[in-house]
């Protein structure tokens, strides 16, 4: 089978190394804005907008603003924009209804490469804004996080599935290890999903005991790797200083 491969702004995600994603958890347009010269310098390929940490985020004019200004800042780099809700991890609590109106705000606001869309909300709902960000050219990055324990393998495969099911260009799955062994469940499950599905996959195993899989997308199939530069975004994330020369040197030649 063809390696899957999607293009994000000039990126191919599924070739060669894993890309490298930076977070950005700020919490006012000033800090937001503050934290793009850093990044640049250390230049990821990817910038993460948490928006589940900024203030203004349920304000349309303030997202859509400082959306536009940070994608502006960021020049050629590419712009995922991903409000991570609270039962997956996030930093705010929202209902259902306000989650998609934001993520629908974002898609209004044509400032982002691609979006993450949480597989877990209503299926109707799911797939319409799916259809949405596709009609505005938007990367789907679909995801699914387990911050207490790691699923199955079969169980990790099938949700990743269902997310190429529906519709996600990219399918993302984070998971908590218990043991070295959870570590190795997710791997296992990201080299059968990669082998098998007909779209890239993001995977990772957090925390410390977890941090191993971020280094090892290259072997077992997962295409992007979130690092820091400065706050993170999740236990076990690696500063990206760090982790780009080990990605090189894991490389496959
Ligand atoms: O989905 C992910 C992965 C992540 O949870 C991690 O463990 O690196 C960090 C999040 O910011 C991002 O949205």
């Amino acid at each position: 089978m063809n390696q899957p491969v999607v293009k994000l702004r000039n990126l191919s995600l599924g070739t060669g190394r894993p890309k490298l994603a930076v977070p950005i958890t700020g919490k006012t347009t000033a800090d937001i804005l503050a934290a793009v010269d850093p990044i640049k310098a250390a230049d990821p390929d990817v910038v993460e907008w948490r928006i589940d940490f900024f203030e203004g985020v349920t304000d349309v004019e303030q997202l859509q603003q400082t959306g536009r200004w940070l994608r502006s800042a960021l020049g050629s780099i590419a712009l995922l924009t991903t409000f991570r809700t609270k039962g997956e991890g996030g930093n705010l609590e929202l209902s259902d209804a306000d989650y998609f109106k934001v993520c629908e705000n974002v898609l209004a606001g044509e400032f982002t490469d691609a979006l993450d869309v949480e597989r877990y909300h209503d299926e109707a709902a799911v797939r319409g804004l799916v259809k949405m960000a596709h009609a505005a050219k938007v990367v789907v990055i679909m995801s699914n996080h387990d911050f207490d324990k790691t699923p199955g393998k079969a169980e990790i495969v099938k949700r990743l599935t269902s997310m190429v099911d529906f519709g996600a260009d990219v399918a993302k799955m984070a998971v908590m290890p218990q043991s070295a062994d959870d570590v190795l469940t997710l791997l296992q499950a990201t080299n059968a999903a990669h082998k098998t599905l007909s779209q890239p996959v993001i995977t990772m195993s957090m925390g410390d005991l977890g941090k191993v899989s971020r280094l090892a997308g290259e072997v077992f199939g997962s295409c992007l790797s979130f690092a820091t530069v400065g706050a993170a975004s999740a236990p076990g994330q690696i500063a990206l200083d760090h982790l780009r020369p080990e990605l090189e040197d894991l490389k496959l030649n």
